[in-house]
């Protein structure tokens, strides 16, 4: 990690010479076929085309040639604020399936949700602000459900905008903040929004206060901090929300410094993460602590096998359940492919002949552990990659806050992660998704690639198999049939793996290390940040001289 720390925002050369037989093979592999066709020449200096991105002003020209595929330009003076948002294209509608008693009448527009429910102003304004103007599909059909009291099972694709399906009919029917009731019986916290990783609760956090600028509204995110000035009962009975992971609140509501019982409205987004062996215990007395009579229950995912299904609609009174699209099926907006690297030492060459080639930024790399992703990253980067990122659960909070934000400020190209990034987190900017090592499930593998082809936008997957992989390969090929795409006819005849087989499916022993000969060590690695520090510096030298000479 030292050395991915000291070198990640500059690079060095990768050595073409040593991987020279490897990369030759590559040259003409599928992946670097499909790279190529979607080649943009020049990559750009900065990105800003995420949402609640701040870039530097004057790199930006070169951006907007890339993107013109969106219809409202960023159009800039120098020094000027920045306010407006590329707007994605509209969003698809998908098949609608509704099943429960009495099911609630969809809502095609956000003005016919505003004639049927009594949706506060405020709410309204702030949803146009946000550039929310048609509702999606899961909006759509699951709004009028949670607006008409009802519990909900929803299961809708990656990046169908499952976030305001909830938190837009539950901000609407709590109506105001607590801090503007008069009421002083009026207190304790309304609504509970469960998610897997902290990253994921910031982001719905994030979603949260764009919804509810300009009221006091009290919206919490879980952590050790806000816990603890939440011990203080008077703090928190003025709270309205809290979002959190299961964990974090497990431990205060153990501590005796949290109340459930006013909870009115909870959500579990990635339920079938939520609902497993993992979590199961913890999110079980969550929802045994949730005591309110009446209280609206939620779940939400894109997937939800049948036996976490059994188990959610357990937890749901007389639910609605709706499927958007075909069941654990991606959009096709996302083009999948899979890649053969032979074994585990030939898929760094693959990767770095994959970046070696125009490709477009930024891209997520998923590897199976910790180890495996620093070193990665450590390898990119001494291969010369730039901007390259690294984020998993074994970093710091404010490590993984900063990879976050630099993620969505353009500034990571490469970002390399394990499956703590796999839900929910929401780059809109990201175009590639590459499984560097093989996913764990037909699960992982949804959620991992729909990190692109968000919002209505295209994006593109790449999974590398090795032979060791093999044996799995039909599920996910199965996935990619069915999602439109073509898989060679080989794969299709491979024998369908068994349950058992399915079970330890991407749980190959792999080394911690993706390249067994390097050991880099902390001198190497400040040597070299010494050595491109010392070249940066006399560039700059020689280009002050030479400006100084032109202009005396
Ligand atoms: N009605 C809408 N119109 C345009 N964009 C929308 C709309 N609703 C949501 N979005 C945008 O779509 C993107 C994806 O939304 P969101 O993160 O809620 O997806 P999701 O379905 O929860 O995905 P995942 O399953 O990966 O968690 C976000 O950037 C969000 O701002």
């Amino acid at each position: 990690m030292e050395a991915f720390q000291l070198l990640s925002r500059g690079g060095a050369q990768f050595s073409k010479d040593r991987f020279q037989p490897a990369f030759q093979s590559l040259k003409t592999s599928p992946s670097k076929q499909s790279t190529s066709s979607e080649s943009h020449p020049d990559l750009p200096l900065a990105l800003n085309f995420f949402k609640y991105a701040q870039v530097e002003q004057g790199k930006r020209k070169s951006v907007e040639k890339d993107f013109e595929v969106s219809s409202k330009k960023r159009r800039l003076d120098a020094g000027q604020e920045d306010h407006e948002e590329v707007s994605p294209p509209p969003m698809h509608r998908h098949r609608i399936k509704m099943k429960g008693l009495n099911v609630p009448s969809q809502a095609d527009t956000f003005g016919e949700m505003k004639e049927r429910y009594d949706i506060p102003p405020q709410l309204l304004s702030n949803l146009s602000k946000c550039g929310y103007s048609h509702p999606t599909s899961i909006q759509s059909s699951g709004m009028p459900v949670l607006f008409e009291s009802r519990d909900l099972a929803a299961i809708s694709p990656t990046g169908t905008g499952k976030t305001l399906s909830y938190l837009f009919p539950i901000l609407s029917k709590l109506g105001y903040p607590l801090s503007a009731s008069q009421d002083p019986t009026k207190k304790g916290v309304r609504a509970l929004i469960l998610a897997p990783t902290r990253e994921l609760a910031h982001q719905i956090h994030n979603e949260c206060l764009r919804l509810t600028q300009g009221r006091k509204w009290r919206i919490v995110l879980f952590s050790k901090a806000t816990a603890n000035s939440l011990a203080n009962k008077a703090v928190r009975d003025k709270v309205d929300i809290i979002i959190s992971t299961p964990l974090r609140l497990i431990s205060s509501y153990q501590g005796g410094k949290l109340e459930l019982n006013s909870i009115q409205h909870l959500v579990l987004d990635e339920a079938d993460r939520l609902l497993d062996r993992e979590f199961l215990p913890q999110v079980q007395e969550i929802l045994g602590a949730c005591s309110s009579s009446g209280i609206q229950k939620a779940v939400f995912s894109a997937t939800l096998p049948a036996e976490i299904e059994k188990l959610a609609l357990k937890i749901l009174h007389n639910p609605i359940r709706v499927v958007i699209g075909m069941k654990d099926t991606p959009l096709p907006l996302i083009s999948q492919s899979l890649t053969y690297v032979a074994d585990d030492p030939s898929k760094l060459p693959s990767l770095l002949a994959y970046l070696l080639q125009p490709y477009n930024p930024p891209v997520l790399v998923f590897t199976s552990s910790q180890p495996r992703a620093t070193s990665l990253a450590e390898e990119l980067v001494l291969n010369g990659i730039s901007n390259v990122d690294c984020l998993h659960a074994g970093l710091t909070r404010k490590e993984r806050e900063d990879t976050v934000s630099r993620m969505r400020q353009g500034q990571s190209w490469v970002l390399v992660s394990t499956e703590v990034l796999a839900r929910g987190m929401d780059f809109q900017g990201v175009r590639e998704v590459i499984n560097y090592d093989f996913p764990t499930s037909v699960q992982s593998y949804i959620h991992r690639i729909g990190r692109t082809g968000r919002a209505g936008r295209e994006g593109k997957a790449v999974t590398f198999f090795t032979d060791e992989d093999g044996p799995y390969l039909k599920t996910i090929a199965n996935v990619i049939l069915q999602s439109g795409f073509t898989v060679p006819d080989w794969i299709l005849k491979l024998p369908k793996p068994s349950k058992m087989k399915r079970k330890q499916m991407g749980k190959v022993k792999r080394p911690d290390v993706v390249n067994a000969v390097r050991r880099v060590g902390r001198r190497d690695a400040i040597k070299l940040r010494d050595m491109i520090k010392g070249s940066q510096c006399r560039q700059i030298r020689q280009t002050d001289l030479k400006t100084f000479a032109e202009n005396p």
